[in-house]
């Protein structure tokens, strides 16, 4: 055994010296070193005769001739064994072609395109330094860094533009330190940057281990939206603040498949082309975090967020929140995402009702053939942005889940014009929500239409008071512009503070608890107008 410690890869090896060997021809993908012994024995060297075979055999990783008598190339062949295990060159490339393989070409591309921090097709000094101090820890001296450019230069005409490096200079670079033997250089690169040894992104790298108790929910903290601010800024290149299809379908080149379907133009907000707005890319992300935190890791992993933001997993961009019980024992809560769940019956305007959440009026949505039963935007509670995530509850009792039920606030959706509408949320309520501590809001629909009589035991109106719910709140997304607002808001701050009652939140004294946050930058902004005028009578 050669012991680690001797070994320029600190790896031990095991020699065995065997009786008789069989060696298989099937397929495999163990390196082959082939030896030649007894060179002590021989003037001219057998390389001649050899380089046809390893050129026949893409298993054979190299060949050297030594001697056991006088020790040449001894160590040397040891070396080899060592590199071909651990940096093989059959995955990179293809000595056939004198090119690297197309899945090596793949990884890398990706690679240079994360790297390319302003997507601008070159990697200037300082992303060539951070690529660099990522990959190696070290960083690149100014002459090595123009020696780099220089061999590159010589022998590609498009490798550097502006003096930087291209997509084609830098694969150029990887072709080169392969068949110079170097490709412990570019499985270096291609390691840290995630990818396993049949060059597919590895499980570790792509879903760190995250526990998220029960009670608990997912969301993203302030390091993970600048980086996917910063990713959405490189990316909205004629800065509209909208990805455009091309823009969008470049963001999402560095993943395996396109994660976003045409749903999600009616999950978040949109511009007049309907392309996703800044503010819709980050919702967006927010719902892929909340509904499934593993996806959402997946995502980051292909983004190249630990390795940008030099976080040590993606999970470092997650915030698991506290149990809501916690929250509802303090009576306050420091999450930013908050679950709404909308009942009515089958047509009672529930869909409008989460496309109006975006902005949409009746005109605007009626025509969409990709529905979507989520929708996700920002809300301002006393100055503070919260999202409010509105779910569609398919109306079929039968069918409802558990994640249907486990909500900070309900909906129950009915259509004035339709006298058998409120039934469903009686039922709803009565069945499922009359005992839990989930707030409640009944919505009149449809408030444009002449309101017809409830066909029920008593009026919506009787109904909430019985049940100490707000009053009905009238809602029409049959609008000329963007429907009002002020329900979203309501809800979102009925969902933040789900133990105040309903007499609470009218009353002077709740509405002063809750804006204490205001008042002090009330109070901040005085003092700073104080100081400021101060100064300036002196
Ligand atoms: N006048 C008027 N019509 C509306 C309003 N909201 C929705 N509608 C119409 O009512 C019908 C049903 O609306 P949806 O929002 O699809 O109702 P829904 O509850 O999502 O229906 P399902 O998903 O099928 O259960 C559609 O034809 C809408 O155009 C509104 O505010 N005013
Ligand atoms: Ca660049
Ligand atoms: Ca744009
Ligand atoms: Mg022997
Ligand atoms: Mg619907």
């Amino acid at each position: 055994t050669i012991p680690a410690d001797v070994t320029p890869e600190r790896v031990p090896t095991h020699i065995v010296d065997y009786s008789v060997l069989c060696l298989c021809f099937f397929p495999s993908r163990v390196p082959l070193i082939l030896v030649g012994n007894k060179s002590d024995l021989v003037e001219h060297s057998s390389m001649e005769t050899i380089l046809p075979i390893m050129n026949q055999y893409s298993e054979i990783e190299t060949c050297v001739e030594c001697s056991a008598k006088n020790l040449k190339n001894i160590s040397e062949l040891f070396y080899y064994a060592q590199k071909a295990v651990l940096h093989p060159t059959g995955p990179l490339y293809c000595p056939e072609k004198k090119a690297m393989k197309s899945l090596c070409v793949k990884a890398l591309t990706r690679i240079f395109k994360v790297s390319d921090l302003d997507n601008d097709g070159i990697l200037n000094d300082n992303e060539l330094n951070f690529f660099q101090r990522t990959c190696f820890n070290t960083p690149l001296e100014p002459q090595a860094l123009e020696d780099v450019k220089n061999v590159v230069r010589k022998n590609l005409t498009d490798g550097v533009c502006d003096n930087g490096l291209s997509l084609k200079g830098f694969l150029f670079l990887h072709t080169l330190f392969i068949q110079r033997g170097r490709h412990e250089t570019t499985w270096t690169v291609l390691r840290r940057f995630g990818y396993d040894d049949d060059l597919e992104l590895n499980q570790d790298y792509l879903f760190p281990p995250l526990k998220i108790p029960p009670d608990c929910t997912t969301e993203l903290n302030h390091n993970a939206y600048l980086f996917l601010q910063s990713v959405f800024d490189k990316h909205d290149k004629d800065r509209d603040c909208a990805l455009s299809p091309e823009e969008l379908a470049d963001l999402f080149d560095v993943f395996p498949y396109m994660p976003w379907g045409p749903d999600v133009n009616n999950t978040v907000c949109t511009n007049e082309q309907g392309w996703i707005t800044y503010q819709g890319y980050l919702s967006q992300w927010t719902l892929t975090t909340y509904l499934d935190v593993q996806r959402c890791l997946e995502y980051l992993g292909y983004l190249g967020y630990s390795i940008i933001a030099e976080q040590e997993s993606h999970a470092a961009g997650i915030t698991v929140t506290r149990a809501k019980k916690i929250d509802l024992q303090k009576k306050q809560t420091q999450r930013s995402v908050f679950r709404c769940n909308v009942f009515g019956d089958i047509g009672s305007g529930k869909s409008g009702f989460l496309q109006a959440f975006l902005g949409s009026n009746l005109m605007v949505n009626g025509n969409d053939e990709h529905k979507s039963y989520y929708a996700i935007s920002t809300t301002y509670v006393y100055g503070q942005e919260k999202y409010l995530l509105l779910h569609e509850v398919f109306p079929d009792f039968d069918y409802l889940s558990d994640a249907d039920l486990a909500c900070d606030i309900v909906c129950l959706v009915y259509d004035v014009s339709n006298p058998y509408s409120f039934e469903y949320c009686a039922k709803v309520f009565k069945q499922y929500f009359m005992d839990s501590k989930t707030p409640c809001m009944m919505i009149a629909a449809k408030s444009d239409l002449p309101e017809v009589k409830q066909m029920y035991g008593c009026s919506p109106l009787e109904f909430c008071r019985k049940h100490k719910m707000p009053p009905p709140q009238s809602f029409t997304c049959n609008t000329a512009a963007a429907p009002s607002r002020d329900i979203y808001t309501k809800l979102t701050t009925m969902a933040m503070y789900p133990h105040v009652s309903q007499a609470d939140l009218k009353s002077s004294t709740f509405w002063l608890r809750a804006s204490v946050g205001a008042t002090v930058f009330a109070v901040l902004g005085f003092a700073m107008y104080r100081v400021k005028s101060f100064f300036s009578k002196h």
